[in-house]
């Protein structure tokens, strides 16, 4: 090996060996100007914003302290579903539901794709935790990337720098991230606010526990420890070592009775979960508490129950709709600064706007840096516009969110963005029912990814982009997680659907803080204490037994949001077919069963 002399490579503040030359290969492969090892400290998050500043990239905002505005580039807003791929050694293992490519193939594209991607530019080394710091195994990842936003970023959304260094010793196993924007900058080129490429690859190679992503900035392409760690990687070490790594929230609920329940809820990507996380009850005595609000490891505690951790740091929110009115919870921990916004609409006097902030300001600049005023047409805020926002600085966090033993789950939830069908709430009868019902969770395609908004697709668990291995062989690790555990100590599992709507399009149910009746509900389920009617697709309840005192809505409303209208699930009926021999021989035989048998309840 050639001695490379790139400035501050040889700085590494780490003695780990695998760590090391690994580093020393990318640079090798990537020529950057030099590498920086990043610590995490309040100097660097200084030194990289003023930076990013400098370039155009960040706008400082005048009315939240040490926060800044961004606007990506145009077609850089999102996910990229088609451009992810699972490079499991074998294609089976991958299943139907991934993309797939050989890892050697994958590999050996991407590798010219990344040499020399860092000319001109800095390459930064952030060694990472997802989850607490102080867990006895902790997950450790080290991320290498050309951007300072990814920097930035990471110091919000997850443990990095020196505090992670620390659990690396000198033999810890990490996960290898990799990522480049793709932009090499020649000599004397001038550099635009958001570079990126137009080829992109989010490529995971689970075998080796690797990430490598090319081509985009924006966060669930680029920080490898969100989606592409704990979401793909870990699904698939988890299905080997007996957990599970989920697109859940964690909240916390204390009823009037001072009775504390944990529950975790999956709903798809800009469904939900950051709103009912951070959810202000409108039922009196009843408390919500926020301990996750996108993703949750859970692991079978001393007890045989189900504990929740979430792995995250941060907040990386859906912007538009949240103001005052549905997420006042949110809009108090941005308000705190130290936060990012992307995709936003900017303020002449410096502050952040969105759809669904009220009244709008006489003038704005669009995400897309154009002169707005009321009545235009055009969006101010790209639809999946996010603010980034420390986790910490949300005034209902619970303080036990960094237990790195986790939480008791009491009730799981699956929900969908669905306009008809999916009653508002509905009880499994057993864990395997509710595995059913998770497997054919469907929803509304948003724009959290790029693609068509709005198409009904099957999104099982509320994972369908994120399962890092075979669909089939996730179900059946779901079931098996049953099976290992006593019944009565598995969380309940719960449907619902807070999007249902009436002939004209309305809502039927109010949603945000109304959604703790449901919440309230629920618990009153599971402590044997509330009504329901047993239907062909589970238990939902009766109108009374549903807490609406004080709510202002049509009765007959609520009704609809409840039936279960058996012309609508028997056209569920082909579709859920359809789904399942998409996913072929290895749906397990007992979701099938499942299957014939709600057939024969609906008749
Ligand atoms: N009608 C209605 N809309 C809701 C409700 N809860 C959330 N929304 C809207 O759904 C959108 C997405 O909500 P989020 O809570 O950010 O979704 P998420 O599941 O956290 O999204 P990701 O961060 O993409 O995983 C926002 O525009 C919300 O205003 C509800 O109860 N009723
Ligand atoms: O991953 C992202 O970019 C944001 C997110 O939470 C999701 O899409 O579910
Ligand atoms: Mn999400």
């Amino acid at each position: 090996m050639t001695a490379l002399a790139v400035p501050g490579l040889d700085q590494a503040p780490t003695n780990h060996p695998r760590l090391l030359s690994w580093v020393r290969e990318v640079a090798e492969l990537t020529t950057p100007e030099r590498v920086v090892w990043c610590d995490g400290s309040d100097e660097e998050w200084q030194r990289m914003t003023e930076q990013l500043v400098r370039a155009g990239t960040f706008v400082p905002l005048k009315q939240k302290p040490n926060s800044f505005w961004c606007a990506s580039d145009p077609s850089d807003v999102a996910r990229v579903e088609e451009r992810t791929f699972i490079c499991s050694v074998d294609e089976a293992d991958s299943g139907p539901t991934n993309n797939w490519m050989p890892p050697a193939e994958m590999k050996s594209i991407m590798t010219e794709l990344y040499r020399g991607c860092m000319r001109g530019r800095t390459m930064y080394v952030i060694p990472f935790c997802m989850g607490p710091l102080t867990a006895e195994k902790p997950m450790l990842g080290v991320e290498i990337t050309d951007s300072e936003y990814v920097v930035v970023s990471m110091k919000i959304m997850t443990r990095m720098g020196s505090k992670a260094l620390a659990r690396f010793g000198e033999d810890a196993d990490f996960v290898p991230c990799l990522h480049s924007i793709g932009a090499p900058l020649e000599p004397g080129q001038q550099d635009v606010p958001w570079p990126c490429n137009d080829t992109k690859y989010i490529s995971h190679f689970p075998e080796e526990r690797m990430i490598w992503s090319f081509g985009s900035g924006y966060g669930g392409n680029a920080l490898l420890g969100k989606k592409c760690y704990s979401l793909r990687i870990a699904s698939a070490i988890g299905r080997n070592e007996g957990w599970m790594a989920e697109h859940m929230l964690v909240l916390k609920l204390t009823s009037p009775e001072n009775k504390v329940h944990y529950v975790a809820a999956a709903f798809p990507s800009a469904c939900g979960k950051t709103n009912l996380a951070m959810l202000e009850p409108t039922i009196p005595g009843w408390k919500v508490e926020t301990l996750g609000d996108d993703i949750a490891w859970m692991r079978f505690g001393e007890d045989g129950r189900l504990y929740a951790v979430n792995p995250e740091n941060g907040f990386f929110g859906v912007a538009p709709g949240t103001d005052w009115k549905t997420n006042p919870n949110a809009m108090r921990t941005i308000a705190k600064g130290n936060s990012l916004f992307t995709n936003v609409a900017l303020t002449d006097d410096g502050d952040i706007w969105w759809e669904g902030m009220g009244e709008p300001p006489a003038h704005l600049t669009t995400w897309k840096k154009k002169d707005w005023k009321p009545g235009d047409e055009e969006l101010t805020s790209h639809p999946n516009s996010r603010y980034c926002t420390p986790i910490d600085q949300c005034p209902i966090t619970a303080p036990e969110w960094e237990d790195p033993k986790g939480v008791p789950i009491s009730a799981i939830l699956f929900g969908g963005r669905r306009k008809t069908t999916i009653p508002l709430v509905t009880e499994s009868r057993d864990w395997q029912h509710g595995v059913f019902m998770g497997a054919t969770l469907s929803s509304e395609t948003t724009a959290a990814a790029t693609g068509q908004v709005g198409v009904v697709r099957r999104d099982p668990m509320a994972m369908l982009p994120f399962i890092g291995y075979h669909a089939g062989d996730y179900f059946q690790h779901w079931i098996d997680m049953g099976k290992r555990a006593d019944a009565a100590k598995m969380p309940k599992v719960f449907y619902v659907n807070w999007f249902r709507r009436d002939a004209d399009g309305g809502f039927l149910w109010p949603g945000f803080g109304e959604n703790s009746r449901v919440l309230k509900w629920v618990i009153e389920r599971i402590e044997g204490k509330a009504a329901a009617n047993e239907t062909a697709i589970g238990h939902v309840p009766t109108a009374e037994a549903l807490d609406l005192s004080g709510l202002d809505v049509d009765p007959a409303d609520v009704d609809k949001a409840l039936a279960v209208d058996a012309d609508e699930w028997r056209a569920e009926i082909p579709l859920i077919e359809e789904w399942f021999d998409k996913i072929g021989d290895k749906v397990p035989s007992l979701l099938r069963d499942e299957l014939a048998a709600l057939k024969q309840r609906l008749g």
